[in-house]
């Protein structure tokens, strides 16, 4: 049985896409909102929920952690001394945006990697959050990372990556530490700078006047301002270093900017924008041979 902890919208989205695709015919929900898990039920989401996490746990034979990234953390503390004491531990995977974390804290509570245990990451997602928005179909087409480590079960691997295959996504297996490295770049540090372009803006007199007048670019730009402020929090604290880094680059990129227009070089302005509108032509590029839109 497939055993979800969290039914929110990736949780929501994989138990839909599971049950289209006939990967498992019984899904149980475990959550800490009752109101959303019996929404679930209502939907046609998920056969039934528990609110005991004991429960839940004993009952699974696969086991998906689809909570917020420091909660992740918290339950892996919470169940695995618990799967220890069994013969045969379920599969556990999770969806979290962050890998390493979770790698440290299983490794301590375990003793080493658990080897049931595959960390994965799908690369699809919303602003929106809940079980409400969630889509059966959210996964096609798109990337789901998993950072299988040694020591993990063959067995095991194979199961979760047929797991995501069957929901219509690409399964790429990368390291944790690069993961940690390319996400921080790629998505978290994007998030950051919404975050802070709305807060700053928000913030300022004239804010009124800047939203009212506000053009495409500035709604394609902070789209993901709208999302989930403890889905981030926890993302942010979880990937520190790597997250630093990529900030710590990016403001680089942003004070040559700023001296290049102080100092009116057009000509530096010039190459920098075409350098990154060649780069995000290609990404639109590649984005439509995958069948994904462009913007
Ligand atoms: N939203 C997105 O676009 C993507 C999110 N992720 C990751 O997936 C995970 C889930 O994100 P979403 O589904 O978007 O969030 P969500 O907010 O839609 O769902 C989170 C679920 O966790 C439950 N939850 C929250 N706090 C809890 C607690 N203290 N104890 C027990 N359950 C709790 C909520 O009730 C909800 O069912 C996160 O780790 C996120 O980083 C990964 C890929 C994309
Ligand atoms: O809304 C968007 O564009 C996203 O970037 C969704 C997203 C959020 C978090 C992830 O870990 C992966 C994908």
């Amino acid at each position: 049985m497939l055993v979800i902890l969290g039914l929110g919208l990736i949780g929501g989205s994989l138990a839909r896409a599971l049950r289209d695709s006939g990967f498992s015919s019984r899904c149980v929900a475990w959550g800490h909102r009752e109101s959303s898990l019996q929404r679930g039920v209502e939907l046609g989401i998920i056969d039934d929920y528990t609110l005991d996490l004991d429960a839940a746990v004993d009952a699974a034979d696969i086991l998906v952690i689809a909570t917020p990234t420091l909660i992740a953390e918290q339950m892996l503390e919470r169940i695995l001394p618990r799967l220890k004491e069994r013969p045969q531990p379920p599969v556990i995977t999770d969806v979290a945006s962050v890998k390493g974390n979770l790698q440290r804290v299983a490794e301590t509570v375990w003793g080493g990697m658990p080897p049931r245990l595959i960390l994965g990451h799908p690369i699809a997602g919303s602003e929106h959050s809940g079980v409400e928005a969630s889509d059966p179909n959210l996964f096609v087409n798109h990337r789901v990372i998993l950072t299988p480590v040694e020591g993990n079960d063959a067995a095991a691997l194979a199961l979760v990556r047929a797991m995501w295959a069957s929901t219509g996504a690409e399964v790429v297996d990368m390291a944790v530490a690069e993961h940690d490295q390319v996400l921080a770049a790629t998505s978290h540090l994007p998030h950051m700078l919404a975050y802070a372009l709305v807060d700053a803006l928000a913030g300022s007199d004239a804010s009124e006047d800047i939203f009212r007048f506000a053009a495409g670019g500035f709604r394609d730009f902070t789209r993901i301002a709208s999302s989930d402020p403890v889905m981030w929090r926890d993302i942010a604290l979880a990937n520190r270093a790597a997250l630093l880094e990529a900030i710590d680059l990016f403001s680089g990129h942003l004070a040559g900017l700023r001296e290049a227009i102080a100092d009116q070089q057009g000509n530096e302005l010039l190459a920098t924008f075409t350098r990154a509108k060649g780069a995000r032509d290609a990404f639109a590029a590649l984005l439509a041979a995958r069948g994904q839109p462009p913007a």
